[in-house]
């Protein structure tokens, strides 16, 4: 969060890079292709408009010349029954265009913003981790509508002003051609001064699509942490903040307008000019016979009619610079790529295993300028239960990231059943790995919904028994409408401990071989977490299941712990020997012990008939199968309480990225006969 609430820092909202107006039109116009036929359309109706006006105005010159001049009132009733044809035809058209424009504008927008939408779906977490999130709104909000401006509306007047001012100006030349050069002298200062003034407009108009986009965001920001704002009593300051970015667009908005406003007064200045300049050459001619009194009448009008276009070019150039503001904010979100490719050709992986690996990965965030995991190697066999702990900040999160190639590793591959993540298609990775987040992120939708969504075609049955699995169906069906109860903006009808198992039963109902868990136990106290692991437990060789979490008692039942210091694996093994063998862990586990961390009540050992994968008959168990593939050889791994398939190495531990031993084998009074750490990766 910025602290800005007195208004002197920046805005939230970063600047889009600058473009020319013409790249940003070229990058659209393709977009308009499905709607060509309706614009061709539309062109027709709107030099139809002009067309129909300047007869109409046509017929005043023979009105006075041919009825009033003369006062033969004979041809009166046939110059207003052909007024009146005229003016319905002039107003049938200019409907039909009105509408036709309108559908086609507001079609381009929704296509346009679908777009957007989706594409950001595809950026997904990275990017919006590193914007805010109101600037993002307000770029699918009303940046979007501002390319319409450029790309539609922009082009609609475009022709509308070019043939408003070839019909005028072709009548006036019939009429009098001397007169009309003399008025087209002033065409020359409307350019100039839209030149003067769009580039300035555009100037501000940039700085107040930036500053939109910043009010979104600390309006976002602000009543999202509602909660937070209540409690430390910082409503003033967020108002402040508020008002401060209120206050920047506000300021942007004047200095817009201001240079909008003047080019009215202006423009009316030369239009003024230049009628006085025609109007007393055109009395002139009037005396002198060459020009009749309906003749004049009629030049004049034209005239007053040629100028609205010809300023509205000036207008419109200041229009078109503002739409181009917002239009760099849209270019800049489309040109975005994931910070992960699909791969050309994907390696088919229709039922993976579940076997998980990292093998010598390396990784920065991107602008970071340190490296959060440093030659991290080890392996998760299929069926296991292996927790990656570590204190905040060791890199236990990244390690997730990777597993969902949320990033690829700068050095190093991350595989699973052997095969490199950068080689499976996106569908077979997410239908493999599922993850129970951090966030216990759930949407305003019941309880069969929530669960649903990660399987549309889940069965009723098969939501129960998700709920059942994952220990919800008992608070569920105490719920007013069971399954169909709405649980409310964020889950609010459920707590903390219940909203986790939601996102249990959730993962469990797409019935992935791997769940992959970052720390489903944080912020909970001994009882739910203890509730919330249970679930997990009784997963037990039906499932690969990685539990990311900084509470070391909550794992020390797992098949295997992997220990991160530092983004360097320090530790692997289970919980007896690291406590024997990793002085980092059995320093973290006593102290997490003194601070009252109460380890869970025993496991059960025997799993709850869970719903059987689909495809999957006989739960998978030991042995294992090693890691296949390039790369680093990974043995076959025993499961605690299975005997092992293999000799077990000696036991030692690896500093991951030297191969350095850190700990000579720990002796012990038993012989040497205790329970040996197998290594990550060895
Ligand atoms: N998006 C990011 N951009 C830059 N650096 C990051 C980003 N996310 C994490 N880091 C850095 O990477 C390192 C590892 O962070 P990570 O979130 O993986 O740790 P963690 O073990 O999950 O911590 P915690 O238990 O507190 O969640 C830290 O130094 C952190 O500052």
């Amino acid at each position: 969060m910025t602290e800005d609430a007195g208004g002197s820092g920046g805005p939230l909202a970063e600047p889009a890079p600058r473009l020319p107006l013409r790249t940003v039109f070229a990058r659209f116009w393709p977009h308009t292709r499905p709607f060509r036929g309706r614009m061709v359309l539309s062109l027709a109706l709107t030099a139809g408009v002009p067309a129909l006006t300047t007869a109409s105005i046509g017929l005043f010159q023979v009105l006075v010349d041919d009825v009033l001049t003369p006062a033969d009132f004979r041809p009166f009733p046939m110059l207003a029954a052909t007024y009146l044809a005229l003016t319905l035809l002039t107003g049938v058209v200019s409907y039909v265009d009105s509408y036709l424009s309108a559908w086609t504008a507001e079609r381009f927008v929704l296509g346009l913003r679908v777009e957007l939408f989706a594409h950001l779906g595809e950026l997904s977490a990275p990017y919006l981790d590193r914007r805010p999130l109101g600037d993002v709104l307000s770029r699918i909000g009303s940046d979007v509508a501002e390319i319409e401006e450029l790309v539609l509306t922009g082009v609609n007047l475009l022709l509308t002003y070019s043939f408003q001012i070839l019909f005028f100006t072709t009548a006036m030349l019939l009429l009098d051609w001397r007169l009309t050069l003399v008025a087209l002298v002033a065409a020359p200062a409307f350019l100039l001064l839209s030149r003067l003034l769009s580039r300035r407009i555009a100037d501000a108009a940039r700085e107040e699509r930036r500053r939109s986009g910043s009010i979104v965001s600390v309006a976002e920001e602000s009543l999202g942490n509602a909660a937070l704002v209540h409690a430390y009593g910082r409503t003033a300051a967020e108002t402040a903040r508020f008002r401060a970015e209120n206050e920047a667009a506000f300021r942007a908005q004047m200095r817009a307008i201001r240079l909008e406003s003047l080019f009215a007064p202006a423009s009316g200045l030369v239009q003024a000019a230049g009628l006085l300049l025609v109007a007393g050459i055109a009395v002139a001619r009037l005396g002198s016979g060459e020009l009749t009194l309906g003749g004049l009448l009629v030049l004049l009008a034209y005239l007053g009619q040629l100028y609205a276009p010809v300023s509205g070019f000036g207008n419109l150039a200041a229009t078109l610079y503002s739409a181009c503001a917002g239009a760099e904010r849209i270019v800049e979100v489309l040109d975005a790529r994931p910070a992960v490719a699909a791969p050309a050709v994907a390696r088919p992986l229709p039922r993976a295993t579940g076997e998980l690996a990292l093998h010598g990965v390396a990784f920065d965030y991107p602008g970071s300028g340190r490296p959060a995991l440093h030659e991290v190697s080890f392996r998760v066999p299929a069926g296991s239960r292996v927790a990656v702990v570590g204190a905040s900040g060791a890199g236990k999160s990244t390690v997730v990231r990777l597993l969902l190639r949320q990033h690829d590793p700068d050095r190093g591959r991350v595989t699973l059943d052997g095969v490199d993540l950068a080689q499976l298609a996106p569908a077979d990775l997410r239908a493999a790995v599922v993850p129970v987040l951090q966030d216990s992120l759930v949407f305003d939708a019941t309880v069969e919904e929530n669960i649903r969504w990660a399987r549309p075609d889940a069965a009723p049955e098969e939501v129960e028994a998700a709920a059942r699995a994952a220990d919800l169906h008992d608070v569920v069906a105490a719920l007013p409408d069971g399954y169909r109860t709405r649980i409310g903006q964020r889950g609010r009808m459920l707590s903390g401990g219940q909203l986790r198992r939601l996102a249990i039963a959730r993962a469990l109902v797409r019935d992935a071989p791997v769940l992959l868990l970052d720390e489903p136990t944080a912020g909970l106290d001994a009882a739910s977490a203890a509730r919330v692991l249970a679930p997990v437990r009784r997963l037990a060789g039906h499932r690969t299941v990685v539990l990311v979490t900084h509470r070391l008692v909550d794992v020390v039942d797992a098949d295997r712990i992997v220990v991160l210091d530092g983004g360097r694996v320090t530790g692997y093994g289970d919980h007896p020997s690291l406590l024997r063998e990793c002085p980092g862990y059995a320093a973290l586990y006593r102290l997490q012990e003194q601070a009252g961390d109460a380890p869970p009540p025993a496991p059960p050992v025997a799993p709850r008939p869970l719903p059987a994968r689909r495809g999957e008959a006989v739960a998978r168990t030991v042995p294992l199968p090693a890691v296949a593939g390039p790369g680093v050889p990974l043995p076959a791994f025993p499961t605690v309480g299975a005997p092992s398939p293999v000799p077990e190495p000696r036991a030692r531990h690896r500093v991951a990225d030297t191969g350095r031993t850190a700990l000579p084998p720990a002796r012990h009074a038993d012989g040497g006969r205790h329970r040996r750490t197998p290594d990550p990766v060895r």
